[in-house]
């Protein structure tokens, strides 16, 4: 899965609405989402046939059981051939083990194993919610923090996060740790349900390895269009960061 395109969530509920979206797309080989309602709806065919379209697939369907069951779906989920797979970190870490262990299994001989992430914070959670419903002494970035920690040390691939606290996760894991961030919006102003969002160049700039986005490419007028702008914005943004880094 290419980090310079960023990976569009595709939260339709009929395989027919993602045909018709993608037709102003032409050949473009995409990092694509598919999240509950696109499964729940269509099932694995779509995940399959979107790779026979040579997408790069991203199959967010965020396990969260015990670890025998976990381990079982993505036994079977790693069959499909998707790109990126992810589970709640807050199923603990025997649950993380287990997902990794039935990726491992699954996977075809000569096919790359699914890269495993976990939901550290939903990123439509806010600090005053996360106080309220959590009981928790810490802080959410410390929360947030401490599952990214518990997910590396399951031996995960990377964390799904907001891109407020992409910066923080590399510095105190790794810069190898991936940072995949939802919540991105064109302009702050409008969140939806999200709550700790951020722009796609604030995002390069946090350090995010990749963006998730839905609803500002998905309802946008021009969808292609929004797109193209929003991926010159990103990669420019990485390559220009990249070189400042550089020069220091
Ligand atoms: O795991 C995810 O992808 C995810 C985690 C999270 O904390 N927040 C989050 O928004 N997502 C997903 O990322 C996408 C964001 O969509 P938009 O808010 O429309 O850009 C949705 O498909 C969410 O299900």
């Amino acid at each position: 899965m290419e980090k310079r395109k960023p990976i569009i969530a595709l939260d339709f509920n009929k395989a027919s609405e993602v045909h018709a979206f993608l037709t102003s797309f032409g050949d473009e080989k995409l990092n694509i989402k598919i999240g509950m309602e696109l499964f729940y709806s269509s099932g694995p065919d779509i995940v399959i046939d979107l790779i026979d379209s040579n997408h790069d697939i991203f199959l967010d369907l965020k396990l969260h059981d015990i670890p025998n069951t976990v381990q079982k779906a993505m036994k079977v989920l790693a069959q499909l051939g998707v790109g990126m797979v992810n589970v709640h970190a807050q199923g603990g870490r025997k649950m993380m083990e287990a997902a990794r262990e039935g990726l491992e299994q699954g996977t075809p001989p000569g096919q790359t194993r699914p890269r495993l992430i976990a939901v550290t914070q939903l990123t439509s959670l806010s600090e005053e919610a996360f106080k309220k419903e959590q009981k928790s002494f810490l802080s959410l970035e410390e929360s947030i923090l401490d599952y990214a920690k518990l997910a590396n040390t399951a031996g995960l691939d990377g964390v799904v996060c907001s891109p407020l606290e992409a910066k923080i996760i590399h510095e105190e894991i790794s810069e190898k740790f991936l940072t995949v961030t939802p919540g991105i919006r064109l302009e702050t102003k409008i969140t939806d349900d999200q709550t700790r969002i951020a722009t796609p160049k604030q995002a390069a700039l946090g350090g995010s390895d990749y963006i998730v986005v839905g609803r500002p490419i998905t309802k946008a007028e021009n969808p292609f269009e929004t797109y193209q702008k929003i991926q010159n914005d990103w990669e420019k943004t990485l390559k220009e960061g990249v070189q400042s880094n550089d020069n220091q």
